[in-house]
């Protein structure tokens, strides 16, 4: 591996995955800088979500390489991001609904949360001082993308824009190094989306998360992203700043040679 693979929060090299008889990814080789806010575009069923699957440890990869922050993790195990420190938020907001904001939160602290089991059945104080600031961290997860009001509301009472944050708020609240965003805008009215694009833009400080964006509404990838991936039926068609990948020819023809309707969204 080079010496600048370090600088990248995720590398893949050559990487395939088969899903059933699907080539979903055809020997993806590509990198998201750490630090930076990236984002992973290209028309329905380019292979998006299973790249980001794969690099997760969600499918596995069938030949080739994932990297994170320098170490090979290919077929890592889902559980163990967190202890690398990376999160991630899914598509749609998978979200307990009867559980408030704040205890949706919490479970999205995996590090935080482990106290002993036996202390945690028992009621120790250890424990409860555990749980005390675990609601502490996840309360300021929430204050982090402008939810606080919202905190013991059950989900299910929430507009769905606003469980998408609490979502974001739960990616958040293990002070990740790297976060992966599958479609952080999606099913949002423009409004709702300024508001996600303002809570993402805030977290680009020094020191601030990675942030890895799967996202079709190109209007929130040029607000947001230094740099862009474009994969077209599992492969990269492109890679490089949004203004200019953006407008290149060959992306135009594969959004348009889908009928994609989002393409280059910007109403
Ligand atoms: N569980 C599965 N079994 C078989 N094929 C699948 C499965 N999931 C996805 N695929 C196929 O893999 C390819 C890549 O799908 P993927 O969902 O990764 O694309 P995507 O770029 O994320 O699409 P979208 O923007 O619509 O979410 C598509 O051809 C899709 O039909």
């Amino acid at each position: 591996m080079s010496a600048e693979a370090k600088n990248d929060a995720v590398r893949t090299e050559a990487l395939d995955v088969w899903l059933g008889g699907t080539h979903a990814v055809c020997g993806v080789t590509v990198a998201f800088a750490a630090g930076q806010t990236s984002g992973l575009v290209g028309p329905n069923g380019a292979g998006k979500s299973t790249l980001l699957n794969c690099v997760s440890g969600l499918v596995p990869a069938s030949s080739g390489e994932v990297y994170l922050y320098g170490d090979r993790t290919t077929g890592i195990k889902p559980h163990q991001l967190a202890l690398r420190r990376i999160s991630r938020s899914y598509q749609g907001a998978q979200l307990v609904r009867e559980l408030s904001a704040v205890d949706n939160v919490m479970v999205g602290d995996h590090v935080g949360l482990r106290t002993g089991l036996v202390s945690a059945a028992l009621g120790l104080p250890r424990a409860r001082r555990a749980e005390r600031a675990a609601r502490e961290r996840a309360l300021h997860a929430l204050e982090r993308v402008g939810l606080a009001q919202y905190a013991f509301r059950p989900v299910k009472e929430l507009p769905y824009g606003i469980q998408k944050r609490v979502d974001l708020a739960r990616a958040l609240v293990s002070d990740p190094r790297c976060i992966f965003l599958d479609e952080p805008a999606a099913g949002l009215s423009r409004a709702e989306k300024e508001e996600v694009v303002e809570v993402l833009a805030g977290l680009r400080v020094e020191g601030g998360p990675t942030l890895v964006v799967v996202e079709h509404d190109m209007r929130v990838i040029n607000q947001l992203c230094s740099d862009v991936v474009v994969l077209a039926a599992g492969a990269v068609l492109a890679a490089g700043p949004p203004e200019t990948v953006l407008n290149s020819p060959e992306v135009v023809a594969a959004y348009i040679g889908r009928g994609s309707k989002e393409q280059v969204e910007s109403e």
